[in-house]
């Protein structure tokens, strides 16, 4: 019996690894977290596509160098037709081939039907503690809030702006000489060790809907297996 051909941007049933997309609009330091991680080969996942909605974006640059795939769909250019802009979107994704999508710093609200239709299988990573502060300028409001503790989320995409489904969090004290900038680099620390362990639990059906691949190593419980506990304290 032949295995039928599979769907695409289906899982790689061949032991391969998912063909992910990192889609960024700006600087793309989680990307290249991302990129940094995968280049282990025991990564669970491969970063193939690097795609951005505006061609000023920072972060196209460090992937053309890295020598990964670039794209552009300018979003400015739909003038607000999101649908015209999402099906632009997913001819690239499509192109590609591409099993998993990962928003790393990318500004734009997606509609229903692209997020079902990437339903299980897209992560955003958000600079707060989910769900408090969902949306922008989350920084500026936990330091206004007065809160103790503050830190970063990665979830999986839902229709609803930050309400999907929390696979993992990591949280950093809140310092009482803290402004904007020093604590938005203490949570990117933390951004950059947790999205790519979080990729990789989805990669390996650990974070996804549903039991885990048969084979998958690993467990919920033990969250980290190939690392080390995430720091409390600066330094
Ligand atoms: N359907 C969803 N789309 C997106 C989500 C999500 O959870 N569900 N996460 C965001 C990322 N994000 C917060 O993490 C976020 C990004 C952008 C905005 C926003 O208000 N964007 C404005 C335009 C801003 C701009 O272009 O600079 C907009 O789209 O009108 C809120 C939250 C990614 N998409
Ligand atoms: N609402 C989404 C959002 O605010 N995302 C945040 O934008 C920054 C992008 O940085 P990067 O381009 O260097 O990865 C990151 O801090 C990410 O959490």
């Amino acid at each position: 019996m032949t295995e039928p051909a599979a769907a695409p941007g289906a899982l790689p049933r061949d032991g391969g690894r998912p063909r992910v997309a990192v889609l960024i609009s700006g600087r793309g330091s989680n990307m290249v977290a991302l990129l940094e991680a995968a280049t282990d080969p025991g990564y669970p996942a491969e970063i193939a596509l690097v795609l951005s909605n505006r061609a000023d974006a920072a972060g196209l640059a460090r992937a053309e160098a890295a020598g990964v795939a670039t794209a552009v769909v300018e979003s400015r250019g739909f003038k607000g037709d999101r649908a015209g802009f999402e099906a632009a979107m997913q001819r690239e994704l499509e192109r590609h081939g591409i099993a998993l999508i990962a928003l790393a710093g990318f500004m734009r609200v997606l509609t229903e039907g692209f997020v079902s239709r990437w339903s299980g299988r897209m992560l955003n990573i958000h600079p707060s503690i989910l769900p408090s502060f969902p949306g922008l300028d989350t920084h500026a409001r936990a330091l206004a809030a007065g809160v103790k503790l503050h830190g970063c989320t990665v979830h999986l995409v839902s229709p609803g702006v930050d309400e999907g489904p929390i696979v993992a969090q990591a949280a950093v004290p809140v310092l009482p000489d803290d402004d904007e900038s020093r604590l938005a680099a203490r949570v990117l620390e933390q951004e950059h060790r947790l999205y790519p362990a979080a990729l990789a639990w989805l990669a390996t059906g650990l974070a996804g809907n549903g039991p885990p691949p048969p084979g998958a190593s690993g467990s919920l419980a033990n969250p980290l297996p190939r690392f080390e506990p995430l720091p409390t304290r600066e330094g």
